[in-house]
């Protein structure tokens, strides 16, 4: 046991075969995070698995099914430390049934291109996403293809 909260988030592409945007949602609470923007998710519920608990949230906070992809690697097999209480695991993701919809936790989806480096980073993320963020850029660069070459 590590002692973490575990929290699931899903960098929600396009197309995970073919990725050119992703979905980024703007937090509503708590007051600290209130305004900026995250990979939709939440906290595993005890005894519940990291996939399942994604499943669940993106239902809940979007409204959606998804196809999970590729875990975003990480340092720690708990993912991507967001505090000195929480790590984060991250998987692509892509929709496979409903309309996202802000029904939970956010006031606004945003769909981002991910060849607009620079729009995504100037996002107000948390600050604990940027390297997440950054990561998860570098690691689909090499996929995602300007919409020129399509
Ligand atoms: N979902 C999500 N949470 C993040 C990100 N970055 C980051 O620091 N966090 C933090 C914010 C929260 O302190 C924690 C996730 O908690 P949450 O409030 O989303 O969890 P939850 O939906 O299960 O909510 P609750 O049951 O505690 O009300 O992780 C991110 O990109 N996505």
């Amino acid at each position: 046991m590590s002692g973490l909260i575990q929290v699931v988030g899903g960098a929600i592409v396009d197309s995970l075969a073919n990725p050119a945007r992703m979905l980024v949602a703007r937090r509503t609470a708590p007051e600290q995070f209130a305004g900026l923007w995250e990979f939709p998710g939440g906290k595993v519920d005890a005894g519940e698995g990291c996939e399942a608990a994604l499943h669940r949230e993106l239902s809940e906070e979007l409204g959606v099914r998804v196809r999970l992809g590729l875990e975003l690697p990480a340092a720690a097999a708990t993912g991507w430390r967001l505090n000195d209480r929480a790590s984060m695991r991250v998987w692509l993701a892509e929709i496979i049934q409903g309309e996202p919809q802000p029904l939970e936790d956010h006031d606004e989806l945003r769909w981002v291109a991910l060849t607009d480096r620079q729009e995504v980073l100037d996002l107000p993320w948390i600050p604990a996403d940027f390297p997440i963020v950054e990561a998860l850029l570098h690691s689909l660069s090499s996929i995602v293809l300007p919409s020129e070459a399509r």
